[in-house]
C-alpha cells in the first residue's frame, strides 16, 4: 500500500486569540475565502441598531479586527419611534466609548407622521450611511443581516413577484454608491445564533419592539409565515437561505455562460454604426427561454437596462423568422433595428435630431 499523499500546503495563519469562539473562526475562514468582502487593513463602517444581529456583528468583527488590521467606526440611527430610543442611543454610545469604538449617532429629524414606516426609514439610514462613509473615506458599510433575513426576503420577493435575481437577494455584497459597498458578512448565521453569540460574548442588546409590529410585512413573514413552514418542515429557514445563496452564485456566474453562448451569434454591425450586431436567424431558432436569456444579456450589456419579460416577448415575436425588417424604441434613448439577418442598436445621441425619440 502506498503512503497517503502529504496534506496540501495551507496559508499559515497566526494562532487564534484565546477569546475567539467557533463563530469567530467561521467568519475568519469566510473572509479568507472571500478577501474582497472586508479587505485586510481597511476601515469599516458598521451599522448598529443595538439589536442582537448588529451587536453580534460588532462582537465578532471586534474580535477579528486586530488579525485583519481593520479600523472600526460604528453608526447608529435613532428613528425616534419610541420615547426611550434617545436613551438607548446614549447607552449604546457610552458602551462603545468604554470599548474604544468610535461611534456616530444620527437622529431622524423629519420622520413622516403616523408612526413607524419601513421604507422611508431604510432610505434615511442608507442615505446617512452613504454620507458618513464618504466623509470618513470608508469603502465598506457593514450590516448585521442574517440567514433569517435572507429567508424572509426570499419569501417576500416570491410573494410579490420577482425575477430569479430578486430571489437571489440578499447578496453578501452590493454597491451602495460610488466606490462604497454594502457588505453583509453574517448571512451564514441565523437569528437564533446571533442571540447566542451576544450571550456568549456578554454583549448588551437593546430590544426593538418595532420588530414585532405587524404593520411591517417582514415581521409578519418572520412571526407568522416562517413558524408554520418550520413546523411543517423543520429546517425550512436554513434551506430557504441556502437556496438564496445558491441562486446568487448561479446568477453571478451566469454572465460567463451567456457570453460563451452569445459568441457564435455575434456579427459585424452596419458600417457607420459600427457596434456589434446579433445574428437574427440562429437566435430565433433557439428555445424561447434561451432567446429571452441571450437577448436580455446582450441588450443589458450595451444599454445597462433590463427589459420586462413582456417587453422581451413582444420583441421576440417581432423578430420571428417569418416577420420582416423593423425597429423598436427602448428606454433610455436606445433603438433596436433589425434586417433579415442581423439586429443592432443605435442611440439618440448618434442619430440626427429629427430621428430621435418623441
Ligand atoms: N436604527 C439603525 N441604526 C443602525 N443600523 C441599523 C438600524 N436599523 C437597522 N440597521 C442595520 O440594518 C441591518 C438590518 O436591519 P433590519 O433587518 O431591521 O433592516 P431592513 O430595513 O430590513 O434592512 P434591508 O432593507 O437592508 O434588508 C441591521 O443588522 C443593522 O446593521
Amino acid at each position: 500500500m502506498s503512503a497517503p499523499p502529504p496534506p496540501p500546503p495551507s496559508t499559515p495563519s497566526p494562532a487564534a486569540p484565546a477569546d475567539w469562539g467557533a463563530d469567530h473562526l467561521h467568519l475568519h475562514r469566510l473572509l479568507r475565502r472571500q478577501p474582497d468582502l472586508l479587505p485586510a487593513g481597511s476601515p469599516l463602517l458598521l451599522a448598529v441598531s443595538g439589536g442582537q444581529d448588529s451587536m453580534a456583528l460588532v462582537g465578532l468583527l471586534s474580535g477579528l479586527r486586530r488579525l485583519h488590521g481593520w479600523t472600526l467606526h460604528l453608526w447608529h440611527g435613532d428613528h425616534r419611534w419610541r420615547a426611550e430610543s434617545e436613551q438607548q442611543a446614549r447607552e449604546l454610545e457610552a458602551w462603545a466609548g468604554q470599548r474604544g469604538l468610535p461611534i456616530s449617532v444620527d437622529t431622524w429629524q423629519d420622520a413622516p407622521d403616523g408612526g413607524p414606516r419601513e421604507a422611508p426609514a431604510r432610505q434615511w439610514r442608507y442615505d446617512r450611511l452613504r454620507a458618513l462613509a464618504s466623509d470618513l473615506q470608508v469603502a465598506r458599510v457593514v450590516t448585521g443581516h442574517t440567514a433569517s433575513d435572507r429567508a424572509e426576503t426570499l419569501l417576500l420577493n416570491l410573494a410579490r413577484g420577482s425575477h430569479r435575481r430578486g430571489l437571489a437577494s440578499l447578496r453578501r455584497r452590493r454597491p451602495l454608491s460610488g466606490g462604497i459597498a454594502l457588505v453583509r458578512p453574517l448571512l451564514g448565521i441565523r437569528r437564533r445564533d446571533t442571540a447566542r453569540i451576544c450571550r456568549e460574548l456578554g454583549l448588551p442588546v437593546w430590544p426593538d419592539p418595532s420588530n414585532h409590529d405587524p404593520r411591517f410585512s417582514r415581521n409578519r413573514v418572520r412571526g407568522e409565515v416562517l413558524p408554520v413552514l418550520e413546523a411543517l418542515h423543520p429546517g425550512a429557514e436554513g434551506r430557504l437561505a441556502e437556496l438564496a445563496e445558491q441562486l446568487a452564485e448561479e446568477e453571478d456566474a451566469a454572465g460567463e455562460l451567456l457570453d460563451l453562448a452569445l459568441a457564435p451569434l455575434i456579427a459585424r454591425g452596419p458600417g457607420e454604426i459600427g457596434d456589434q450586431a446579433l445574428r437574427r436567424r440562429p437566435l430565433t431558432r433557439l428555445e424561447r427561454a434561451n432567446q429571452r436569456l441571450l437577448l436580455q444579456h446582450w441588450l443589458e450589456a450595451r444599454t445597462g437596462r433590463r427589459l420586462s419579460r413582456r417587453g422581451l416577448d413582444s420583441l421576440l415575436d417581432r423578430l420571428a423568422p417569418a416577420r420582416g425588417p423593423g425597429q423598436a424604441d427602448l428606454a433610455g434613448g436606445w433603438r433596436l433595428h433589425w434586417l433579415r439577418t442581423t439586429l443592432w442598436l443605435s442611440h439618440d445621441a448618434d442619430r440626427p435630431p429629427d430621428d430621435r425619440h418623441p
